[in-house]
Formats: C-alpha cells, sequence, structure tokens
C-alpha cells in the first residue's frame, strides 16, 4: 500500500490502521511537514509527489496495489495568502500520483479530500451538509482540493480504475495508544493551540470572530478523531464506488461545535481556564462546516469510536503531555532530509 504523506498527522495514524489490518504501509513523503518517527508501520521512501517518476519508481520496488493519498498543503488561511503553491501541490501532486498509477497498472485511489470544498453553506441555519451539497469553495485549499477530487473521477471514468475521495471535516485527537499524535510545524489548529495556551505553554488563543452568524458568534466545525479518519481508510480501500467508478464521502461526526465550546473542553481536561482574546476573523473560514456523515456510514459501515468532544481532547492533551510530542520527532525529520 502507497501511502503518499504517510509521515503527517492523519497518514501516520493510518499508517498503524493499515499494519493493525495486515497491510504493509509503504510511505512516501517529502517529510516537508512530516515527521520520520512517525513512519513506524513499514518503509520510509522520501520524495517529492510532484516527481512522478519517483512514485513511479516506488511503487515498482515495493510492489504496491494501491494509493493513499494525504501528500499536499493544508492550511486554508494560507492559502489565502498563497495560492499558487497550493495549486501545485493539491492538484499537481495528484495529477502525478494518478500518472504512475498508470503506469504501474494500479487501480484504486484513496484520496483526503475535505470539507473546505462545500465553501460557505450558510450562517446558523444547522443544516448538514451531504456530499449533494453545492461544492462552492472560498478559499484556494479548497478550491484545489475539488479540482484534485474532480481529477481522480475523470481519470477513473476515462481508465476504469476506482477512486474514493474522503472528505474530512476537522480531524483532531491522537492516537489512543499514545504512539503519535499531531504535531504541525508551525500548529494553526484549534485544539493544540488552544491547549498550549491552557497549559501555560504558549500564547493565549486568538478566536477568529465572534461577529459570524452562529449562537455564539463564534465558528462551528465538526471534530472528527484522527483514529475514526484512519479506520474510514482501510474500509474505503474495498469500499464500493458504483458504476462511475468514483464516489466522495464525508467524514464527521454530524456534530457542530463552536470554537468557544472547544475552548470549554480543554479547559475541563486541563483543570485550567484557557486564556483568549478575540481577534477578526480569519480570511477565508466560512462560519459553519458540519457533515451528514450518513452515505460514509453506509458505504463503508463506518461508527466513529470517539463521540465527544472530552474524549477527542483527551487523547490530544495525553498527547501533548506524551515525551514523545514535538521537538524530538522534529529533529528526526530534519535529519533524514
Ligand atoms: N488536518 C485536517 O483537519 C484535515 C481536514 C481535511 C482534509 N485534510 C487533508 O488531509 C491530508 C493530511 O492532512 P494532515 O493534517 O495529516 O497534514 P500533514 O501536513 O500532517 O500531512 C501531510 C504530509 O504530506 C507531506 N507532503 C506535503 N507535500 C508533499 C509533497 N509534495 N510530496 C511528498 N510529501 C508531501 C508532508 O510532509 C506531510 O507529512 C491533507 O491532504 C489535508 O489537506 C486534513
Ligand atoms: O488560533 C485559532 C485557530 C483556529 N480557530 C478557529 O477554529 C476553527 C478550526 O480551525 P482550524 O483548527 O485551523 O481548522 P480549519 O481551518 O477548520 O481547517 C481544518 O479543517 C478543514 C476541514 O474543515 C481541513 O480542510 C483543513 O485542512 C484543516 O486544517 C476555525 O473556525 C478557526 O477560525 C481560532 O479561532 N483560533
Amino acid at each position: 500500500m502507497l501511502v503518499a504523506g504517510g509521515a503527517g498527522y492523519i497518514g501516520s495514524h493510518t499508517c498503524k490502521a493499515l499494519a493493525r489490518a495486515d497491510f504493509e504501509p509503504v510511505v512516501f513523503d517529502d517529510l516537508s511537514n512530516g515527521h520520520a518517527d512517525a513512519v513506524r508501520w513499514g518503509p520510509l521512501v522520501v520524495g517529492d509527489v510532484r516527481d512522478s517518476a519517483a512514485v513511479s519508481a516506488c511503487m515498482k520496488a515495493h510492489a504496491v496495489s494501491a494509493v493513499i493519498h494525504f501528500a499536499g498543503l493544508i492550511e486554508v488561511g494560507r492559502s489565502m495568502h498563497e495560492p499558487a503553491l497550493f495549486w501545485d501541490y493539491n492538484l499537481n501532486g495528484v495529477a502525478s500520483v494518478l500518472a504512475a498509477m498508470r503506469v504501474n497498472g494500479l487501480n484504486r485511489i484513496v484520496f483526503s479530500s475535505t470539507a473546505a470544498v462545500y465553501g460557505q453553506p450558510g450562517g446558523d441555519s444547522g443544516e448538514l451538509l451531504d456530499e449533494d451539497a453545492p461544492t462552492v469553495p472560498i478559499n484556494p485549499y479548497g478550491e484545489s482540493k475539488l479540482a484534485a477530487e474532480r481529477l481522480i473521477a475523470a481519470h477513473c471514468r476515462a481508465h476504469g480504475v476506482q477512486g474514493v475521495a474522503l472528505r474530512y471535516f476537522n480531524a483532531s485527537g491522537a492516537d489512543p495508544e499514545g504512539e503519535i499524535g499531531e504535531a504541525h510545524q508551525p500548529e494553526s489548529h484549534l485544539i493544540p493551540l488552544a491547549i498550549e495556551a491552557s497549559l501555560g505553554l504558549g500564547p493565549r488563543l486568538t478566536v477568529f470572530g465572534r461577529d459570524f452568524s452562529t449562537p455564539d458568534g463564534a465558528c462551528i466545525r465538526d471534530y472528527i478523531h484522527v483514529a475514526d479518519l484512519a479506520e474510514a481508510h482501510v474500509r474505503a480501500l474495498d469500499a464500493p464506488v458504483g458504476d462511475a467508478g468514483f464516489v466522495a464521502l464525508n467524514l464527521g461526526l454530524g456534530r457542530g461545535l463552536s470554537v468557544l465550546d472547544v475552548i470549554s473542553a480543554v479547559s475541563r481536561a486541563t483543570g485550567r481556564a484557557t486564556p483568549f482574546t478575540v481577534g477578526p476573523r480569519r480570511p477565508g473560514d466560512p462560519a459553519v462546516l458540519v457533515a451528514d456523515p450518513s452515505r460514509a456510514r453506509a458505504v463503508l459501515n463506518w461508527r466513529p469510536a470517539h463521540q465527544t468532544i472530552d474524549d477527542i481532547v483527551a487523547t490530544a492533551l495525553a498527547w501533548r503531555l506524551n515525551p514523545r510530542f514535538g521537538p524530538a520527532s522534529a529533529t528526526s525529520a530534519a535529519r533524514v532530509a
């Protein structure tokens, strides 16, 4: 199994789940944002997914049968300032992997897509998003991911192969066994930043906007545990894809929480207040993104095990307090690169 971007946050948790299901994950990653220390369940090949010949050589050398593609750039806010970079990594990276799949006769790809393909679904209506909701992204990150999905779907039609796009909502938490966790550098995600602030290890958190049309004025998201995402990837490897050869599935809990709800959960977990100030909105942020995950439940027979924000935050906090967290991983990534 080729896992492009498998040294990263969601990819490494998926490698662990793959190994548990008796697959050997072969990680292909340029370590630009990943960690060599997080690659523990199979070999690591260091390379850039945009280099199709290198991807193809890796597929051949390890006789892989399918691809799970995580590699790419992920930060909504950064995409507003560096759009060309996001299109390059997120679209050309996929085109390159698809070309390598053709060379090697591989016929299934599972792709990391995102709730950001839906854009701005509209205020505090509380409406859950199913996969037939309009896809009108409002930031270059979402645009590049939607374009990649469409390229995969077209490739499936043209070449008779099979694709599954998993549209994650907000990945969160850490391996419940404490082996791996979230270590983005720099970190931009809400839960790890709130934990840092609450423990007094990082700056006061800034809440990006309290003037949204939501009950408490803050953004609402659907936080889904990374181990549940990992399990969905294993199931997606043999999921039915229909006549079109391509299916898109939402992965979320179907429950929206505001930034302030998350801050409260972090304070409960640490037993300390989480200091925050309210700042302006972050460009590119929609007000509300909450999944209707019914299709994923049906197609993947998937039941997320982590159902509460307290459970999710508890695993993230345990990881932050784990001696394995952070600098050690960063050092080793730098050493290998
Ligand atoms: N984190 C989330 O909440 C979230 C939500 C929706 C979708 N996603 C998508 O899931 C995927 C994984 O996200 P993550 O949070 O694990 O991010 P991450 O940054 O931890 O992992 C991405 C990995 O891809 C690697 N990579 C980046 N560009 C590469 C390239 N050109 N060649 C080879 N490797 C490259 C990085 O080194 C890193 O290991 C991304 O595609 C992201 O867009 C993430
Ligand atoms: O310091 C911070 C960081 C975040 N937020 C807010 O917290 C929420 C979550 O933000 P963040 O954790 O940065 O995640 P998102 O921007 O929602 O993006 C994540 O979730 C998307 C799916 O919804 C994925 O596509 C992206 O790759 C992934 O980074 C948003 O409302 C932010 O405005 C703050 O208020 N302060």
